[in-house]
């Protein structure tokens, strides 16, 4: 079997991070027996200073013709008052791939329990995904601006409500079959139809799964206090973007979390949910987890089990050990870090035999 996988690094820590996921992504189809076919392509910043835009057409083309697609991150100082942004690139190709339902799990391994801000006993057990809404609402709203006002509309139909949350009942089920949606249906328009149009998909389809609904500020207050029990989460596009940067402290480090964009067909999106860290760039310090787990993600979707096993395997096996970057308080690079997890799934391959 022979996979295309296309490679978006993108800007800042993009590269660094995305040549950790490249080599995972050699190993594992090593060790499992399948082949893939790499595609790199400019994208963000690096597009735009290359091309003069974020998305190029043939970019998109490429990726569209993939099984997956990996992104690095995109986005810098460098851009942000450019015309072109490297963002508005990420939510045209999100869009263009009609990657709708946004899947960012955050759990928290035991050895990792002593690295939150908040209390060990606090965060132990903590196991939660964000399902976040990625393709509609008020990042894609129309904008306006003039010299003294501005206005985002924010927009949601009952369909789009409908897939993501069909998305969310469905992965409750999977998991401890506990739901909770978080809205403004306290005084936004979008939060009341969202809460309606959830509140008939639960009865009408998901009697089995235990429904919750939450204002987002009341969520983000219960993300902090009792973060272990919360199962699965659906929300619109920015309040996700927010609760997940706030869910990434329950383990200690945004560069630990990996998501999964998908759609109703191939190929799905594969990114870490942090940025390009400019403050960070180019001095080999990320941490590469967050995109290792977007890899075992991408390999799932591939219905690549075995190969996201491996991977899963050998993180946890580097958790056990305490073997982590700064941001962790480890002393490994980003590229060392990579080395290493090479190695833990080589060496657990050999155990196994
Ligand atoms: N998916 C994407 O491509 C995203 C792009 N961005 C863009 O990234 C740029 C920077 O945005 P920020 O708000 O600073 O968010 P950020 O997520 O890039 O960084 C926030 C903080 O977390 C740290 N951090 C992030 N990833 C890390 C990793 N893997 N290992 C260790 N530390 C890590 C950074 O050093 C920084 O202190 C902006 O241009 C923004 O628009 C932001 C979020 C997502
Ligand atoms: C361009 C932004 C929406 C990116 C971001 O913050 C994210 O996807 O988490
Ligand atoms: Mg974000």
């Amino acid at each position: 079997m022979t996979y295309r996988i296309t490679l978006l690094p993108g800007d800042g820590i993009g590269p660094e991070i995305t040549a950790v996921a490249r080599a995972v992504l050699e190993h594992v189809a090593a060790l499992e027996g399948f082949r893939i076919e790499f595609a790199t392509c400019a994208f963000g910043g690096a597009s735009i200073d290359e091309f003069g835009e974020p998305l190029t057409e043939a970019t998109l083309k490429t990726c569209q013709a993939s099984d997956a697609i990996f992104l690095g991150a995109v986005g810098g100082p460098k851009w942000d008052r450019a015309d072109a942004r490297p963002e508005a690139g990420l939510l045209a190709l999100r869009k263009a791939l009609g990657v709708y339902a946004n899947l960012r799990p955050a759990a928290v391994h035991p050895a990792l329990a002593g690295k939150s801000p908040l209390r060990p006993d606090l965060v132990a057990g903590t196991d939660v995904l964000i399902v976040r809404e990625l393709t509609g609402g008020i990042y894609f709203g129309t904008r306006e601006r003039s010299a003294d006002s501005a206005s985002d509309k924010c927009t949601y139909s009952r369909g789009e409500i409908e897939r993501v949350a069909r998305i969310a009942f469905e992965q409750a089920r999977l998991r401890r079959g506990k739901l909770t949606s978080v809205d403004k249906a306290n005084v936004l328009e979008t939060s009341r139809l969202w809460r309606d149009v959830v509140t008939e998909m639960g009865a009408r389809d998901f009697p089995d799964i235990e429904l919750d609904h939450m204002y987002v500020d009341a969520a983000a207050m219960h993300m902090l206090r009792a973060p272990a029990s919360f199962d699965v989460i659906v929300t619109e596009n920015m309040f996700g973007d927010i609760l997940s940067d706030e869910a990434s402290m329950l383990p200690g480090s945004i560069g630990l979390l990996g998501s999964a964009s998908l759609g109703e067909n191939k190929p799905g999106l594969f990114e870490p949910i942090h940025g390009s860290a400019p403050d960070i760039a180019g001095q080999d310090k990320a941490n590469p987890f967050g995109a290792i787990e977007a890899v075992a993600q991408l390999l799932e979707s591939l219905g690549e089990t075995a190969a996201a096993g491996r991977i899963r395997d050998a993180i946890n096996t580097m958790h056990e050990a305490g073997e982590w970057t700064g941001d962790l308080g480890g002393s490994l690079s980003c590229s060392q870090a990579g080395v290493k997890l090479v190695e833990r799934l080589e060496a657990e391959a050999v155990a196994a035999e």
